[in-house]
């Protein structure tokens, strides 16, 4: 069953064609890759699934709803949750913090609730801590609840990140290159955690990641842009032979 339809999706900034007439089916439960090179306009895709950026042209369905347009918030309360290339938490709050925001796309209360600290306002900060804190203890991270994130090593940072994106239940998860500024213990550890968290969650993962090592190991599919056009699509053995691919990449023949 598709989870995830782009059709003919285009993205301009001013002159610059960023992404051309992108196209993609995502099915459910499926973990899936997209590659190319710096500019190629992989964020740009997922920036548009995300709501962050509207498209020029093109479609976005997810879960047999038209999403095209949507605002960020309505994106991830239909179910789709992201990271992103550059750690985006807020340094200067708890670990525990940076979830319970998260979750307050879903709050359950309005401003009058805020205000007037209703009941219903405690009930619903209470399930939320609750939420936040089981998240937390799924994911190995309760020791580090009152932690600022800014004093944790990077690659405790990362998961930080993914576990936001857990909190708020996605039935998609986009990771933007979560392997980033990892070293390769690091790495090795990353994607443990992925094909852990892909099993445990029964999630459909879309990920972008320069780090082929990572993409070539857990991807059941890839898919590769380049000047914001698609040049493949295949299975990990089908991309690393593409002459098309390693052309795009380095002409010598090592992707
Ligand atoms: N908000 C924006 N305004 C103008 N140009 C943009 C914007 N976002 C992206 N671009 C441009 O669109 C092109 C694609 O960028 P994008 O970030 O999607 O590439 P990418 O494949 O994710 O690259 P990298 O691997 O380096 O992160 C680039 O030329 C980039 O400079």
């Amino acid at each position: 069953m598709a989870l995830l339809e782009i059709k003919g999706l285009t993205q301009y900034f001013g002159g610059l064609c960023a992404l051309s007439d992108f196209n993609i089916t995502l099915q459910k439960g499926e973990m899936v890759g997209l590659i190319g090179p710096n500019g190629a306009g992989k964020t740009t895709v997922f920036n548009l699934v995300s709501g962050f950026y509207k498209p020029t042209q093109g479609e976005i369905i997810f879960n047999n709803k038209k999403i095209t347009g949507l605002k960020p918030h309505q994106v991830t309360s239909l179910g789709i949750a992201r990271t992103f290339q550059n750690i985006r938490l807020w340094h200067e709050m708890s670990v525990l913090d940076n979830i319970r925001i998260a979750q307050h796309y879903n709050l359950g209360y309005g401003l009058k609730d805020l205000f007037l600290r209703t009941k219903r306002y405690f009930i619903n900060e209470k399930r939320i801590e609750q939420e936040a804190m089981q998240i937390l203890e799924v994911m190995d991270l309760k020791k580090y609840a009152q932690e600022k994130p800014k004093n944790l090593p990077y690659g405790m940072q990362r998961k930080v990140e993914i576990a936001r994106a857990l909190s708020v239940k996605p039935k998609l998860l986009l990771l933007d290159e979560p392997a980033a500024g990892l070293n390769s213990a690091d790495v090795k550890d990353l994607i443990k955690l992925i094909r852990w968290i892909y099993d445990e969650f029964k999630l459909t993962i879309w990920m972008i990641e320069h780090q082929m090592t990572v993409v070539m190991n857990l991807c059941q599919r890839i898919k590769v842009i380049d000047f914001g056009a698609t040049i493949a699509e295949g299975t990990p053995e089908e991309i690393q032979k593409n002459p098309e691919v390693i052309k795009a990449y380095l002409g010598d023949g090592t992707i």
